[in-house]
């Protein structure tokens, strides 16, 4: 089943890679549509989802990631519709060049050809891939969570009719439709079809890719997310950036994780961060030589951390909080503990900022800004296939151009090498 889904991806990935734009920006215009239009099934068959995570015990932040409902519809609309504004990379030309045996040469930018993504139950990734995928002139193989099959079967139904009535290959976008996971080893060992894989989930998802995709991988990585508080910092609009970063989607993996406050301003800082924090719900894990110093005493929503806190991805409410002597120390713990998704410094000091910048070797760097913005629409690429924090060939969010390749085109007049 696997390989005839595969086969008749790389089939369709070849009419693909030369559609024109104005048919990838049909299929775009009418998915919006067609997505707005039937949000009855689409919110009907996601209720059933939500019923069914709740049924088995999921918890909270699961189930925020899973569940759609007529906000998050637009959004992922206003995604859909970045992406058909953007520009098609397919085509384009750059490099231009004449050797000196009269070679003339130019790259130019085509699609990978079939990408698998093995994702979370998070259902907008379905229709933010396949809209990524098909403007990018590539056919993708989509295996989302089991918790939301219900949803991404009535998303990509309604990819198909879209694909189909702007005269694309509908077979461009493939679906396993299957829970079984040893079905994931299988694709992961279709090399002859698929060109990369993008795992998008935990620590088990990455190493079973790792050790068993005969497919080069990309990996949208866990992320452990560091806001370090210099001396110079402006406190108050420090605690507006740490309170964004943590409450505004806690369930995500750019949300914040550690705070590292400089023990210089420690004692003034932490009591007003957890004063103004506390009342949006946030758990407070407080290493305990900081515990001591600002005189805290543990409460239900402030506890003595323990060191492995300072290795959780929380995905809830709950921010661990160290002191530290210098922005060295800072840098230390973070290239200790970050999984190099996105790490920032808030700080008055340029030379600090540029240190930071230089040292820490994540795939988003903030300099006085919110770790939230690790997002393919917030940096400007429509929407994302995966925030990467791998070094190759892509790092952080995942838009248009990192979904292709180039070609050298070399030409000359009969030309023969002396
Ligand atoms: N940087 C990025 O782009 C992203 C990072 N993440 C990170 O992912 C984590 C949360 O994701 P979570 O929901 O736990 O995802 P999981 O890793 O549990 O699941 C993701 C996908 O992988 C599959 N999978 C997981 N384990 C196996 C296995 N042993 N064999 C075969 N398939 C498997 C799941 O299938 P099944 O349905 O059977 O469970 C699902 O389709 C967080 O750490 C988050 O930060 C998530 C998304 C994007
Ligand atoms: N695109 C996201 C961030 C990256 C992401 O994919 O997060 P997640 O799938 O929850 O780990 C957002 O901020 O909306």
């Amino acid at each position: 089943m696997l390989i005839e889904m595969a086969k008749k991806a790389k089939a369709a990935s070849k009419l693909l890679a030369l559609s024109e734009t104005a048919a990838k920006n049909s299929f775009l215009t009418g998915l919006a549509d067609a997505l707005w239009e039937g949000r009855e099934e689409l919110l009907k068959a996601n209720s059933e989802d939500v019923n069914h995570a709740r049924a088995d015990g999921l918890t909270n932040a699961l189930i925020d990631r899973l569940t759609v409902d007529e906000d998050r519809l637009k959004g992922i609309i206003a995604d859909l519709t970045n992406v058909l504004h953007a520009e098609d990379p397919i085509g384009k030309v750059f490099e231009k060049s004449v050797q000196p045996s009269g070679l003339n040469l130019y790259k130019q930018r085509v699609p990978l050809g079939v990408i698998a993504v093995i994702y979370e139950s998070r259902p907008n990734v379905t229709v933010d891939v396949a809209s990524l995928a098909i403007k990018s002139g590539n056919a993708v193989i989509l295996r989302g969570g089991k918790e939301t099959l219900r949803t991404n079967q009535v998303f990509v139904s309604i990819i198909h009719k879209a694909m189909l009535q702007a005269g694309l290959p509908e077979d461009a976008v493939q679906f396993i439709d299957q829970p079984d996971r040893a079905l994931v080893f299988e694709l992961l060992k279709l090399h002859q079809y698929v060109d990369m894989v993008i795992p998008r989930g935990g620590a088990q998802l990455h190493q079973i890719c790792r050790e068993n995709s005969t497919i080069p991988v990309i990996t949208g990585g866990i992320g452990i997310c560091h806001l370090f508080v210099d001396e110079s910092a402006n406190l108050p609009a420090s605690i507006d950036v740490i309170r964004n970063a943590k409450i505004q989607r806690p369930s995500v993996c750019n949300a914040l994780d550690t705070v590292l406050i400089h023990e210089r301003i420690a004692q003034k800082f932490l009591p007003d961060l957890i004063h103004q924090l506390c009342q949006d719900g946030v758990i407070f894990h407080v290493d305990s030589i900081l515990m001591d110093r600002c005189g805290l005493v543990e409460t239900s929503n402030v506890l003595r951390a323990s060191q492995s806190d300072f290795d959780i991805e929380w995905l809830s409410l709950n921010l661990s909080i160290k002191s530290v002597g210098s922005l060295d120390e800072a840098v230390a713990h973070i290239q200790a503990h970050s999984t190099a998704h996105s790490d920032g410094i808030l700080t008055e000091n340029a030379s600090h900022a540029d240190r930071f910048v230089k040292t820490i070797d994540s795939s988003v760097v903030y300099v006085n800004a919110s770790t939230r913005f690790t997002d393919g629409a917030q940096l400007g690429l429509g929407s994302e296939v995966a925030v990467s924090t791998q070094r190759l060939h892509a790092r952080g969010p995942m838009g248009l151009e990192e979904l292709t390749t180039y070609k050298w085109v070399a030409s000359g007049d009969y030309l023969t090498r002396k």
